[in-house]
């Protein structure tokens, strides 16, 4: 299976492997083209409104229902359960989660952080981060509770999947939708990153307001993979994650037989260096909804279940500002994951590969070292960022971390201790 794409964002995309496969005028002839199924994947209501109704028509060796029985799999590191504690108000951050020793592949390497919400609700989102080294192995899985926003940190993936191959890199992010079947090979030799489980509306560009019709994530530079099939037959495992739990299933074809498709219902990939920054090119710092690639909206207008928000590389101009983003508290709830570099809010401690979780109220902002050098900084000058990546998961609802979460080795005990060194200042005459 090769890599090649069509750009676009939620486009109605028609793709083909095999010359002819497609039917015309129709979507479920009497026989498909070289002895193919056809099966339509629905990832909104068949009723959804047009704008937002997604659905893609599938022409395959074998359906989707061609598999054994599913058993439950003992809940491992990977799940939701996301009421095992008391939220907690504490500021919380965790190192990177080390590369593993034994073998690891993908699926095995998820570890849960925290989320809100369930699938059952269809609403809210699971955080969960991956450490892997070797490639998934005669399986293939997928997620019938959410969208999956998968932002690699180290080593480069390739997604296939049943609509075709995703090559992704660091600083470059896949959305696998609901229920579509991938497997994860490893191009490095190991990998790790961040993933987001969205149990909520599909991931979709934010509106633009007056920053008119161009600009942020352009959706031109959003790529879905063409089509590109496997007919190898063995003793393959289809694991399924369900309702919190994961299952698996004996399969006796890899499922990634999908010929040709057409519709709006796919995977792709975008790279978040083409991201078009804009800021404050007067005083103050925006709010870094400025920043948002992709959004999933809840019933309540301009109330995300899911924004995804990058920090990249951008010019700091802004006059008679503390230019770092600001000291503040949030009814919405902020995990924070590093890819590259350095977050400008944190002089030390945040790493790649590691994260940050501030939960609703609690109160957050530059570090003390960071405070004392934007505070004196000379702003005759303009500051360039370069060479970072941060992003957020920001969501209205109150993000739960899970018993291992806050049971790692990886948590930060001290992390408090940034805020520590902030001096009083004040001199009232
Ligand atoms: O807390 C953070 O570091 C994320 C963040 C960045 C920013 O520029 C403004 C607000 C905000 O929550
Ligand atoms: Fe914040």
């Amino acid at each position: 299976m090769t890599s090649s794409y069509q750009s676009g964002f939620g486009n109605e995309f028609a793709t083909e492997a095999l010359p002819g496969t497609l039917p015309e005028g129709r979507n479920s002839p009497q026989r498909v083209a070289h002895g193919l199924y056809a099966e339509q994947l629905s990832g909104t209501a068949f009723t959804a409104p047009r704008h937002s109704n997604r659905r893609s028509w599938l022409y395959r060796i074998r359906p989707a229902a061609m598999h054994q029985p599913f058993a439950l799999l003992d809940d491992g590191a990977f799940h939701n359960r996301f009421e095992e504690l008391p939220a907690t108000p504490n500021q919380l951050r965790w190192n990177p989660v080390p590369l593993p020793v034994v073998a690891t592949d993908f699926l095995d390497g998820l570890f849960t952080l925290a989320g809100n919400g369930s699938a059952a609700a269809q609403t809210g989102i699971g955080i969960h981060v991956y450490a892997a080294n070797q490639s998934m192995q005669g399986r293939f899985f997928y997620d019938a509770d959410a969208e999956l926003l998968i932002v690699p940190q180290h080593g480069r993936l390739r997604i296939a999947t049943e609509l075709g191959v995703l090559d992704v890199e660091p600083q470059e992010i896949a959305v696998i939708p609901r229920g579509i079947r991938f497997r994860v090979e490893l191009i490095d030799g190991s990998a790790r990153g961040y993933v987001c489980e969205n149990f909520g509306a599909a991931l979709r560009l934010p509106d633009l307001g007056p920053i008119g019709s161009n600009g942020l994530a352009n959706a031109r530079d959003f790529l879905t993979p063409v089509a590109a099939f496997e007919e190898d037959e063995g003793d393959f495992e289809l694991v399924a994650k369900f309702q919190g739990r994961l299952w698996t299933a004996a399969i006796a074809h890899s499922p990634l037989d999908v010929v040709g498709w057409h519709g709006n219902y796919a995977p792709y990939k975008y790279d978040l260096r083409r991201f078009n920054t804009i800021g404050s090119i007067s005083y103050d710092h925006p709010d870094p909804s400025i920043f948002t690639v992709l959004t999933s909206p809840s019933d309540t207008p301009g109330t995300a279940n899911l924004d995804f928000v990058i920090f990249p590389p951008r010019w700091l101009v802004a006059q008679d500002t503390f230019r770092p983003p600001w000291f503040h508290r949030n009814i919405a709830s902020e995990f924070m994951g590093l890819i590259a570099g350095v977050y400008d809010a944190k002089a030390e401690g945040f790493l790649p590969g590691g994260a940050s979780l501030h939960n609703s109220m609690t109160g957050h902002g530059p570090d003390a070292d960071t405070f004392d050098k934007a505070s004196t900084a000379n702003l005759a000058q303009p500051h360039v960022i370069v060479d970072t990546m941060a992003f957020m998961f920001e969501t209205r609802a109150v993000i739960r971390p899970v018993r291992q979460a806050l049971a790692a080795e990886t948590l930060q005990r001290d992390y408090f201790q940034c805020w520590q060194g902030l001096r009083k200042n004040f001199k009232p005459a």
